[in-house]
Formats: C-alpha cells, structure tokens, sequence
C-alpha cells in the first residue's frame, strides 16, 4: 500500500504542476506492470482505462492529495474550462491558472500569428558558426567581415524578404510598432507624425546607415513597454515617433480612464521574422547556453569537416573551462553533446505526438577538404553518418535530425560561401 500512496503522491504533483495529465500513463504503466501478476491483461487495460478517465479531470489530483495525504497542494477554485484549456498553446498551459487565466482574457483584445522562427546556430567554437550567419544575412554578405570569437550570444532579428532573402529588422520592428500604436489610437495626427519616419524608415537612407559590423547591428528584443516609456531621443527613430503618440495615450486615460483602448491587431500575413541566435563556441558558456533551448526553435549543428570524429579537442585552441563537457572530449563528444542538449530542452516530455525534426547539420571547411567535389561530397555524407550512427539506431534523439522530410534546400538555397555543407539525411 505504501507503494501505491507514494505513486499517487508522484502522479498528483507532477500532474499538477506540469498540467499535463498525460504523464500519468507512464506511472500508471508502471504500477499495473508491478501489480500484473495478479491481473489477466484484459483487466489491467480495464483498471488503466478507468484511471485515465478519472486522472484526466484536473481537479482529482489536487483532491487525492488532500484525502490521502492530508496535503494542500493549491486551491481548489473554479476549474479553468477545459475547452479554455484546449486552445491555449502548451507553454502556457504550463502557467498556473492565475496566469493561464490573464492570457486568455488578453487573447480577447485581439491576437497575432507568431511568424517567429528561431534559429539557433551551435557548435564548437572556431568551426564558423559566425562565417556561416554572417553569410546567411544580406546585410553582412559580401562585406568581408572577420568574425570575432563570439561572446555569449549574438542576435540578430531578421525579416524574411519577399525572395526569401533575409534583412535585419530594425526597421520593420519599428513599422510594425507605429501600426500598432496608430491602430490603438485611431488617430490621424498619429499618422502625419508617422509619414516623415516611416519614409526614413524605409528604403535607402536606412541601407546606407547600415553599419556593417554585426556586433553594433545586434538587435535586442524589448518589450514595447519598456521602449514607448523612453524619453524624447534624438537618434532614436522609433523613440521619435512613438513619443507623441505615447503622450497622447497618457493624456487621453487621464482625461476619460474609461475610454475603451482595446487594440485591434490585424493578422499580418507576409511577416515572418527570423531570429538567428549565434552561441559562443567556447565550452565555458555551455553550462548557461542551455537555458535558450527550447522546442520552438530550428537548430544549425555545425561541424567542422577537416576535424575527425575522434580528435581531441584541444584545450589550448582555446575551448575555456570544460564546462558541461568531460576533459579530454573528442569533437564526436562535442556533436553528441548539442544533439542531447536540444533533444533534452526540446521539451519532447511535454509532448505528446510525435518529435518534430527541427535540427539541421551543417559542415564547414568544405574548400579545405581534399579532392574533386564529388569526393568531398563522398567525404562529407560519411563523416555525418558516422557521427549520427554513433547514436543507438533507434534513439529518439535522431528523430530531430531533418531529413528528408524538411524542405529540400530551405537554408542551403541562401547560402552563397562555398565552405559549407548542408547535410540532408536520407537515412530515415
Ligand atoms: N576556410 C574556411 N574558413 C572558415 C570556414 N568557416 C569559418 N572559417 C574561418 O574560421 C575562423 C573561425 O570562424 P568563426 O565563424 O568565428 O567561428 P565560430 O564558430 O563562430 O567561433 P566562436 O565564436 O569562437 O564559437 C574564421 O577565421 C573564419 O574565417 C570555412 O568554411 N572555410
């Protein structure tokens, strides 16, 4: 009996707390299986049944812990709607129901499609994370730039153009923000005092202020609230339009605090923005760089070709501490290092259907390999191979590897240096 309470105990907070329900399958499996013995197999289906039933509803969790344990383990209020709950994405569901609650009346003031895709570009460092995103944004093409070693994270916030070429967003960040702001106010002045920016904000004055160094042309992601809070600045575009507008918003709620400002979002359909999330290659950063996995996000694993598998990774090319990593680690390690890590904070717990493949290979170095390029071709599919093979056949961890399932060419149409390498694994 102990064992069954301590059961319950785990299913109840973890059910609870992760909101997801579904992992009761798995603790149930595992009790019926200790308890199997004594139950024909129809009738263990019959009891997992009947529990699934009962363990879907939200609130049994929190009761069992009462009545069983004599623990409280939240307030039994008002169950959220499970057709609430149904609509809401995954992550927010994670929220408690404070939270979930506020997204949802947020939700009636309007919504907007996410056309957010992020990529994260990993590796060991020095394999030409950075050459590679440098050649993947118009903006710092073909301007000759020798990339530095990365520190931390550099950003950069794109817009995919109309021939899916990408650009740094700076400027369409802030567009977008003036229709926001001009939609809410539904203001004509909003709109004369957006005409002179929006056309500085466009076309060629904005190409030729364009600083070519990556560093200074990293885009941080604010809140707007934070932005539309600064004060007038003369070199700030957005700060310049917006200020007006902010002022009159203020005004305005002062004036008649029960004025409706409810902002209509209109769906955009051509945007879609793409962040590319360059990571320091130095395994110092390895320990942190981990908590900007996440399953939403498109990987680039990028290895260096003219590198064996079973190399050791020197220290002394100037890897830092070995954070995350063993001493003495081969840049096979290194590979099967990102591809657990992504696997791990992809959230493939959370999920219930199947793992979406979100990781491309890359390899570098590609006019340093020897031979004609048929043989380096040759080369290349069996340096990938092996390092994926280094995997059990059936690991789930290869599910994330994009195959032949992805769109064919959909990043290495953009790429122009010829020293990389996109791998399409024809395997699965
Ligand atoms: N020949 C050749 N050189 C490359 C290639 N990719 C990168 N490099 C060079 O390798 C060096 C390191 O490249 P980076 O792009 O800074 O490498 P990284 O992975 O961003 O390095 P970290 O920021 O330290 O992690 C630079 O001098 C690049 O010019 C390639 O495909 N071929």
């Amino acid at each position: 009996m102990l064992l069954l309470k301590e059961i319950i105990t785990k299913i109840a907070h973890e059910s609870v707390h992760d909101r997801n329900y579904n992992i009761l399958t798995d603790y149930m499996r595992q009790f019926v299986f200790g308890f199997s013995v004594q139950f024909s197999v129809s009738k263990t289906k019959e009891i997992i049944k009947i529990l699934l039933v009962i363990w879907n509803q939200q609130n049994v969790a929190r009761y069992v812990m009462k009545e069983v344990n004599d623990e409280d383990i939240g307030a039994a209020e008002k169950p959220i709607d499970p057709d609430i709950l149904d609509k809401i994405p995954n992550d927010v569901k994670q929220l408690d129901d404070k939270g979930i609650k506020i997204f949802f009346k947020a939700l009636q003031d309007g919504e907007e499609e996410v056309k957010n895709i992020r990529l994260m570009v990993v590796g060991m460092f020095g394999v030409g994370k950075t050459s590679l995103v440098n050649n993947l944004i118009r903006d710092f093409r073909d301007k000759n730039i020798t990339p530095l070693n990365t520190d931390g994270i550099d950003l950069h916030r794109c817009q995919v153009m109309e021939d899916g070429d990408w650009c740094l967003d700076k400027e369409h960040k802030s567009q977008k923000y003036i229709k926001w702001l001009q939609s809410a106010f539904n203001n004509t002045d909003a709109e004369t005092a957006s005409t002179d920016s929006t056309k500085r904000l466009n076309g060629s004055h904005v190409e030729e202020n364009r600083d070519a160094d990556p560093i200074k042309n990293q885009i941080q992601t604010e809140p707007v609230q934070k932005r539309v809070n600064v004060e007038h600045h003369e070199k700030d575009d957005f700060a310049q339009v917006c200020s007006p507008l902010v002022e009159k918003m203020q005004n305005d709620t002062n004036n008649n605090p029960s004025k409706d400002t409810k902002v209509s979002l209109k769906k955009t359909v051509k945007e879609i923005a793409m962040s590319v999330w360059d990571f320091a290659g130095q395994t110092l950063y390895y320990s942190t760089h981990q908590f900007f996995l996440n399953k939403r996000s498109i990987y680039l694993v990028i290895m260096d070709m003219t590198k064996h598998l079973n190399e050791h990774v020197k220290e002394s090319d100037g890897s830092g501490i070995w954070c995350g990593l063993v001493n003495d680690c081969t840049y096979l390690d290194v590979f099967k290092f990102w591809l657990n890590a992504i696997h791990m904070y992809s959230g493939y717990k959370t999920t219930t259907g199947k793992i979406k493949p979100n990781v491309i290979l890359v390899g570098t170095r590609k006019d340093q390999m020897a031979g004609n390029d048929q043989d380096k071709e040759h080369t290349m599919n069996r340096y990938l191979y092996k390092a994926i093979l280094s995997f059990e056949r059936d690991s789930p961890v290869l599910d994330h590897i994009c195959g032949s399932r992805c769109k064919n060419g959909y990043v290495g149409k953009k790429i122009t240096f010829s020293g990389f390498y996109i791998f399409h694994f024809r395997y699965l």
